[in-house]
């Protein structure tokens, strides 16, 4: 599996690995990258959670799903390509625009087609335990399927024998080079998109952040600053308690509850930065079904009952305070209310937050943000 290719001529650095659902793309990427010592890169992780509940739903992703999708992986090829480091995208590719699409992000990129027949494609999705792709899909996939014969810098592999073949074949053909004429057709393809967009160094919102001022920046800069310390100690705390017990053969057990006290804080302290940075709750999938005139309504009905609900649980975090100054942690003592502090804190943030949210929607005309995510969490 690990032996070298044979030719020793420098490989191309830059390959989508593509095909329908099932055909091994995820499973010949990573080997590839393994065997080049590029980054694998899994389109499958920048799907929007929105994208990922149509599929699981069986239903398949249109044009306009996928152009967002298509366009944070041109972003994450072209941060590979900054980095100087060669890549290996695994991603289904199916149409012949969204192969352009990603060709005009990288000119010369080229493309290994795994082929499969249905009934093998099937099989292998019926198989997968961990993955959110139904076989109910895999019909449309092979619609939707439009085929790169006779597109620039394409290999056509038959990904029906082993994986390790397929592999092998793909590195061998990445070591080739490609024919001048068809290289010159491959720039060609890129150069006639238009708007490439150049590489953000924020990932994308998964909506609107909820307000931006002065003041929001103090607050992330805060949030930021205490997320850092907190996971610099939980790392120093673990290293530490890991070099004690080789060393002296025991450790400290209190460095155990401390991580575990910073873990909390760490968490509540993210859900309120996340929150204000609109990448926390944000309700889209139901609120998108109705005319746009009902949409301020729906937004507001979110925002209320997010509030609310933050506020019940900062209530329960205060009585749980009241009660932890009486208990102390078992190992170090500290009382167990500096536990519940944070969720107190971080549940008022988000009350008010919301809050900020609802009088937003009331006040400003704002662009409708595209539907992400129904419900995502940081
Ligand atoms: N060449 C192959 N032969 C047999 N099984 C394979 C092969 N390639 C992949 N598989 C298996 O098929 C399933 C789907 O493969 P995966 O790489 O996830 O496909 P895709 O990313 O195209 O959906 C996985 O369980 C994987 O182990
Ligand atoms: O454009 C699409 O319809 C999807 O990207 C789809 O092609 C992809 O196949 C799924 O995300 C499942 O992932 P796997 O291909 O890894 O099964």
């Amino acid at each position: 599996m690990t032996s070298p290719v044979s030719t020793s001529a420098t490989p191309a650095q830059a390959i989508v690995i593509m095909g329908v659902s099932g055909s091994g793309k995820t499973e010949t990427s990573l080997g590839v990258a393994r065997r080049l010592g590029f980054r694998h890169i899994e389109a499958d992780h920048f799907h929007s959670a929105e994208n990922v509940v149509r599929m699981q739903a069986g239903t398949p992703l249109t044009d306009t799903d996928r152009i967002e999708w298509l366009d944070r992986l041109r972003l994450e090829m072209q941060k590979a390509v900054q980095d100087g480091t060669g890549f290996v995208l695994s991603c289904s590719a199916l149409r012949r625009s969204y192969r352009d699409r990603l060709r005009d992000a990288v000119p010369g990129l080229r493309f290994a087609h795994l082929s499969v027949d249905y009934e093998t494609a099937l099989q292998r999705v019926g198989e997968r335990a961990d993955h959110y792709m139904p076989t109910s899909l895999v019909k449309s996939q092979f619609d939707t399927l439009e085929s790169p014969k006779g597109e620039p810098g394409v290999l056509w592999v038959d990904a029906s024998k082993a994986c390790e073949a397929v592999v092998e074949e793909v590195c061998a053909w990445m070591h080739a080079p490609i024919p001048s004429s068809e290289m010159a057709a491959l720039i060609g393809l890129a150069s006639k998109m238009p708007d490439a967009p150049s590489p953000r160094k924020e990932p994308p919102l998964t909506s609107e952040p909820i307000y931006n001022n002065r003041m929001a920046q103090r607050f992330d800069t805060l949030t930021d600053s205490l997320m850092a310390v907190l996971m610099a100690f939980m790392v120093g705390a673990v290293f530490v308690n890991v070099v004690l017990r080789y060393a002296f053969g025991s450790g400290w057990a209190g460095a155990e509850e401390l991580s575990r006290l910073a873990f909390v804080w760490l968490i509540f302290v993210g859900v309120a930065s996340s929150m204000r940075r609109g990448e926390l709750m944000c309700f889209t999938l139901i609120r998108d079904k109705f005319p746009r005139i009902a949409h301020r309504l729906i937004d507001s009905v979110s925002a209320l009952l997010i509030a609310t609900g933050s506020g019940l649980s900062a209530w329960g975090a205060w009585y749980q305070m009241q009660f932890g100054w009486q208990n102390a942690s078992p190992v170090v003592g500290y009382p167990l209310a500096i536990a519940m502090l944070p969720v107190l804190v971080s549940m008022i943030a988000l009350a008010m937050l919301a809050l900020v949210q609802l009088i937003n929607t009331w006040r400003t005309e704002r662009a409708v943000p595209p539907a992400l995510a129904n419900v995502t969490a940081d």
